[in-house]
């Protein structure tokens, strides 16, 4: 083992300083340039997800009942509702957390109803979700690099006997991982536990995790809850740019001007059903949408 394979093996190792990831031969600049390694389809394209009649019961309660939508690859789709509505049941639906009462969920023509969730990931649907879900005690780097493990090819013996292959599959998780958090935005908190990270780099660490598994698609689950309005234009700046390396988004969200001034297309549920799917200025002006909004807090009518 080489001196760099040490090294970027320790940098692994909880407590590791950004030294190691010098040793390494981590250039922040070379690992910067590395990440939009994948093919740009910023185009509008064909159906990516299809949602069929998706329905989720919960007892009595139906949470969800017999919506159908699309997601177009390249597009971002926004997912509304007043509270209540059935946006965070459709997502889980969607990514494995529940089992659909009945419907199904295609991506890229394949059914991927009822598989697990880390199966569903594997294929291409990654999430955040509403409420954070980081190892607290694991660095930022650590966090993304655990996403990227799913996509290792080194055998368990390997990785036992820290095979030239898995060295090799470590120090490029590293670069990926740091490719990551520049693209977020966070590179230069690597090392710093994720617990200790102001919340709004949590949420961006929670996206640069997601995006570790290499997604086809990337649903957000209210990810400017608890944001201050700088905060927000900075999260629709990373969307936008999310886009433009060429990921499609889900996106849920309450603020309505985050809503309307990112996404392409917007989806719109009241009490389970599907109430209009349409571009964003028709929505705004969809009386049926501002009479299901009626009630809620003016903030997120805003
Ligand atoms: N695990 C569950 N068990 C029972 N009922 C549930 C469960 N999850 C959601 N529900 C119910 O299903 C309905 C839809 O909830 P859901 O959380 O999907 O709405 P939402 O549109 O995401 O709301 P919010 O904007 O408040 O997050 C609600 O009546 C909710 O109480």
């Amino acid at each position: 083992m080489t001196a760099d394979d040490e090294a970027a093996r320790d940098a692994l190792a909880p407590g590791a300083d950004a030294e190691l990831l010098t040793d390494a031969g981590i250039d922040l600049e070379v690992a910067a340039a590395a990440a939009p390694d994948r093919e740009i389809a910023v185009e509008v394209g064909d159906s990516i997800v299809e949602v069929k009649n998706l329905t989720v019961k919960f007892g009595g309660l139906l949470a969800l009942d017999n919506v159908s939508f699309d997601i177009k690859r390249g597009e971002i789709l926004g997912l509304i509702g007043p509270n209540g509505a059935g946006k965070t049941t459709c997502f889980n639906a969607m990514t494995g957390v529940y089992k659909p009462t009945s419907g199904d969920v295609l991506l890229e023509g394949k059914s991927i109803k009822g598989q697990k969730q880390h199966r569903i990931t594997r294929l291409g649907l990654a999430r955040t979700f509403q409420n954070i879900r980081l190892f607290g005690e694991m660095s930022a780097l650590e966090n993304v690099v655990v996403g990227l493990d799913a996509r290792h090819r080194t055998s368990v013996p390997g990785a036992l006997i820290r095979s030239p292959r898995h060295i090799r599959e470590e120090k490029s998780a590293i670069e990926r991982g740091m490719a990551l958090l520049e693209f977020v935005g966070i590179a230069d908190l690597a090392n710093t536990a994720s617990r200790q990270l102001p919340y709004g780099y949590q949420r961006r660490l929670e996206i640069a995790r997601a995006l570790a598994t290499d997604p086809k698609v990337l649903c957000l689950d209210e990810p400017a809850a608890g944001f201050n309005p700088a905060e927000k234009e900075d999260l629709m700046d990373l969307i936008r740019t999310i886009r433009a390396d060429g990921y499609t988004v889900l996106l849920i969200e309450h603020d309505m001007r985050l809503v309307m001034g990112v996404t392409d297309r917007i989806v719109v549920l009241e009490f389970g059903r599907k109430l209009a799917d349409d571009v964003p200025t028709a929505i705004r002006n969809d009386p049926r949408v501002i009479a299901a909004y009626l009630g809620e807090p003016e903030d997120d009518v805003a």
